[in-house]
């Protein structure tokens, strides 16, 4: 299924469990600003919602998405939180570089998750258009930041039951 067939922002609050005890990293790249904006405000939003003190949530800025995997890896060692949102847009150009950035951000962070016990979520939209960037953060499709927030709350209390 794909995001065309899914709403982003669309979450079931009986299944969540409450983040009130729980702290939350959140690095937003600066690239795309009003895109990666709008995903930080469903992200928070969605946070607060399911319970989340305001000052349980960290926010750090990194210059681009390719920058997402050094800013998680600092705030998850020097910060004392449960989960790590990455968030970030890339949209294509006229060169490959899109296939670098994208690529390399997510390994990036795949591997911060292979190698530290912070889950890190990824909540990076590779697109193809300026269109199909805002259709995910906060448009016709829901915004993505929503859909990052719920699964940071659900992979922070992962296996603790
Ligand atoms: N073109 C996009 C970038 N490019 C910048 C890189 O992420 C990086 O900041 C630079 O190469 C310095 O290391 N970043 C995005 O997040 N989105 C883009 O569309
Ligand atoms: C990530 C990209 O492809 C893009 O933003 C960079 O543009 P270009 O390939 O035209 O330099």
């Amino acid at each position: 299924m794909a995001t065309e067939n899914k709403n982003l922002s669309v979450y079931d609050k009986s299944k969540i469990p409450n983040a009130k005890s729980l702290r939350f990293g959140i690095v937003v790249s600066e690239w795309n600003h009003n895109i990666t904006e709008a995903l930080y405000k469903g992200a928070e939003e969605a946070l607060l919602d399911c319970g989340a003190l305001q000052e349980n949530i960290i926010r750090w800025d990194v210059p681009g998405s390719f920058e997402l995997t050094f800013g998680c890896k600092k705030l998850l060692t020097t910060e004392n939180v449960d989960a790590v949102i990455a968030i970030g847009s890339v949209i294509r150009g006229e060169t490959s570089h899109f296939d670098f950035v994208c690529s390399a951000t997510a390994e990036g962070i795949k591997d911060l998750n292979i190698t530290y016990d912070t889950p890190v979520i990824f909540c990076v939209l590779t697109d193809n258009t300026l269109q199909q960037a805002q259709d995910r953060s906060g448009g016709k499709h829901g915004n993505k930041g929503t859909e990052a927030a719920i699964a940071a709350i659900q992979m922070a209390g992962l296996g603790n039951n």
